[in-house]
């Protein structure tokens, strides 16, 4: 399992360690990984230009220290100030004496000077003072961005979990031409500008192809629209001691080996669960049997079939138990999947959502379940929206919910009482209480018609065989992420390609 652990906990644990250890231990521990990281990406540090981005707080600390170390090994290090005052004592000291040379000033400077390499230069002067613009015309770079430009690789240690809302004017102008430079970027702790907790981003942010993050994962480095500025992520151990409950997990192979239901000797179909889905409607059959096609791989017993599409999923799946005598009379089922293609049948959804089993609402569904019926519920649910159908369940647009996540995933599951799976490319599992779980095993190859209805039939499939809500939904996000990623291969793929390749999936992580 992976873990995340929010910025508090990791400040308090951190307090605690410390309390044990010599000053600056940590931030020495943090420095080293980051420095072996650094010459990993590197290759060669000798003769490599490394520029360094140093905010006020102990993440330039850290970039300081392990500047140091690569300076040590002949790189070319500078360190850009942006608030030479207050930037780490201890580690400004260790990079001059290590031969690294510092530019005290934002963004600004004369470009000239840049080559010039004087240590401890006060440049002086603002981006924008046209003043301080080479000869090449006011639209020309400052100092700090042609330093930016030449170097092979950059450190991003403006601001970590300290950070504060979006960076800053000066920040932001160095964020950017990181961006536009052919330098590697590695980022300190997290990228600058990236919430730590949530995943948000505010503006401008450094888009890193290496993140080297400190004793735990941070969620937001797990979940977009973040999880995409901070590339790679390498963990480095410095000793943290971190309580049991994380506030973000994510499933790796052994865990969802591990939850996988497995038939005994004794089971037979019923033993092992049987999923009903009250799906499709004449407009979309496609629903109905793109359902039972995820359902046939989820590891229930059998798949019952409700609805008016019962010829197009026999023609299919001919194992398919079809009724047309509606959810209350179809036969008794261990859970039920309701919604996709279900048009406007407000009746059959209010008919599953009184069942006393396990019900997934899908789709249609979403808008379709009363509120109330569905916090009353005493048996689980799991709601699995999109970012635009949680936007319409939440009242608000859809970009927000894009932007912010993790505080949709979680509003949703305390509105309805419900564990709620909301896709996306970092899908998210979260019920009213607990860690959330993320999955990061899709492809945008996914956001394909149909998938969404797949995914439903495998989630509702584990439910029948007898997983809990939260580890039906994100095994069954797992395993669709994979298929999704076997069946695309790098190409368009197609909802029932998707279905096929679940099998695969599963044989993958048993493996
Ligand atoms: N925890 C651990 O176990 C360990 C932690 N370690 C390291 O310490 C880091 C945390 O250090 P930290 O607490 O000093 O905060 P940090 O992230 O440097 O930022 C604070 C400064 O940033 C500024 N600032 C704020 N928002 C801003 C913005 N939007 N744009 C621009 N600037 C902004 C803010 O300025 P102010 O608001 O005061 O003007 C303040 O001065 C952590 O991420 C890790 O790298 C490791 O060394 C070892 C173990
Ligand atoms: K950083």
């Amino acid at each position: 399992m992976r873990t995340a652990y929010g910025v508090e906990t990791v400040r308090a644990t951190e307090r605690q360690l410390m309390a044990r250890l010599p000053e600056g231990t940590l931030m020495q521990r943090a420095a080293a990984g980051l420095a072996v990281a650094s010459a990993d990406l590197l290759g060669r540090v000798y003769g490599s230009r490394v520029v360094l981005l140093v905010g006020s707080g102990d993440n330039g600390g850290d970039a300081l220290y392990a500047g140091a170390r690569l300076a040590r090994r002949g790189a070319g290090v500078t360190a850009l100030l942006l608030a030479p005052e207050r930037a780490h004592a201890g580690g400004l000291a260790a990079l001059r004496r290590a031969g690294g040379t510092t530019v005290h000033s934002p963004a600004g400077g004369r470009a000239a000077g840049a080559t010039e390499g004087a240590a401890d230069r006060p440049a002086g002067g603002s981006a924008s003072d046209p003043a301080e613009r080479p000869a090449g015309g006011p639209a020309g770079p400052t100092a700090a961005e042609v330093l930016i430009e030449r170097a092979d690789l950059v450190l991003d240690g403006i601001v970590g979990i300290g950070g504060k809302g979006g960076l800053r004017p000066d920040a932001a102008r160095l964020a950017e031409a990181a961006e536009r430079s052919r330098a590697a970027v590695i980022a300190v702790d997290l990228p600058s500008g990236v919430d730590a907790d949530t995943g948000q981003v505010h503006g401008a942010a450094i888009r890193a192809d290496l993140t080297v993050t400190f004793g735990t994962h941070k969620p937001g480095l797990l979940i977009d629209p973040a999880r995409d500025f901070a590339g790679t992520v390498r963990l480095v151990d410095i000793g943290l001691d971190l309580p049991e409950e994380p506030a973000l997990e994510a499933l790796q192979h052994a865990d969802v080996a591990r939850l996988l239901p497995v038939p005994g000797p004794e089971s037979d179909k019923y033993r092992r669960g049987v999923v009903g889905i009250a799906a499709g409607s004449a407009r979309y059959p496609g629903a109905a049997v793109l359902a039972v096609a995820g359902a046939l791989h989820g590891g229930a017993g059998a798949v019952r079939y409700v609805g008016p599409a019962g010829d197009a999923v026999l023609a299919r799946f001919p194992e398919t138990l079809v009724s047309d005598l509606g959810p209350a009379k179809a036969g008794r089922v261990q859970s039920w999947v309701v919604g996709p293609g279900a048009g406007d049948d407000a009746a059959t959804v209010a008919q599953v959502l009184e069942a006393d089993v396990p019900v997934l609402i899908d789709a249609d569904g979403l808008r379709l379940a009363d509120r109330d019926t569905v916090r009353a519920r005493t048996a689980l649910t799991l709601m699995t929206p999109h970012a635009g159908e949680a936007a319409a369940l939440l009242g608000v647009a859809r970009a927000e919910v894009e932007g912010a996540r993790l505080s949709a995933v979680r509003e949703l599951a305390a509105r309805y009482r419900a564990t709620v799976l909301l896709k996306g490319s970092t899908t998210l599992v979260a019920a009213e209480e607990g860690a959330v779980r993320v999955n990061a095993t899709g492809t945008s190859w996914l956001a394909t018609a149909g998938s969404g209805d797949v995914l439903s039939g495998l989630a509702g499939s584990l439910l029948a065989a007898g997983l809990p809500a939260r580890d039906a939904g994100s095994v069954a996000a797992y395993l669709h992420g994979l298929a999704g990623r076997y069946a695309a291969d790098g190409a368009p793929v197609g909802a029932q390609d998707v279905a096929k390749a679940i099998a695969r999936a599963w044989r993958d992580v048993r493996d």
